[in-house]
């Protein structure tokens, strides 16, 4: 199980200049492309817009949306549309999942949270067993969520397990009493099931 460090209160600038801390020190450590995964949602947008105002080369970042809802990409619900406005003026690169991609090894999995524990597109009924073999799930979430009907594609558990380091933003009580059940193995949905197989450091800004 993991231990994660909590952050309380953290203002919007505060998750950017410590994301933009662990950018820096990741592309200092690599003289090649330093991958991260950046959730969807309402909550990072106005933290993404903090980064880019930082002092990085954002030329060598690749950024993974950890999940999409099956829409355009100029669609109003669509994160990578949102991201790659974002993150391509400042020379990033922002890749569209496919259920063909190869998924590398990410530098940061940073992670949103739904109030009924679900990360990326992780929903609680979500099966699994195939979240245990893939990298890249297509799913249809059951029951939709009003906020966002569509049918999804997301990185899976192993895939984000596979980084250096996992960052949470956690903004609301709903969403912090779920965590924390979460984080002390009192639920088994999708949040905690990633926190029970985390073995490298997880932060956590609420
Ligand atoms: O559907 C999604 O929901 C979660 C949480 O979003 P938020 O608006 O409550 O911050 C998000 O982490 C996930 O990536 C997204 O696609």
């Amino acid at each position: 199980m993991a231990e994660a460090t909590i952050i309380e209160n953290a203002g919007n600038g505060d998750i950017a200049e410590w994301l933009a801390a662990r950018l820096g020190e990741a592309l200092e450590s690599t003289e090649g492309p330093v991958t991260i995964t950046v959730p969807g949602g309402s909550t990072p947008f106005p933290i993404i817009e903090e980064l880019l105002t930082r002092d990085l080369d954002f030329s060598r970042l690749v950024v993974w949306p950890g999940d999409d809802r099956i829409v355009p990409e100029d669609h109003e619900a669509s994160n990578t549309g949102k991201l790659r406005a974002l993150f391509e003026p400042a020379g990033a690169e922002v890749v569209t999942l496919t259920i063909m991609e190869q998924v590398p090894h990410f530098h940061l999995a940073w992670l949103g949270m739904g109030a009924d524990g679900h990360i990326a597109s992780l929903f609680p009924n979500t099966d699994p067993k195939v979240d245990e073999e893939r990298s890249i799930l297509r799913l249809t979430p059951d029951p939709l969520p009003p906020e966002a009907p569509f049918d999804r594609i997301s990185l899976t558990i192993p895939a984000l397990l596979d980084s250096d380091q996992i960052a949470f933003v956690i903004r609301g009580h709903d969403k912090r009493t779920v965590f924390d059940e979460a984080l002390a193995g009192q639920n088994d949905l999708p949040v905690a099931r990633l926190l029970a197989g985390a073995k490298q450091p997880v932060t956590c800004f609420t």
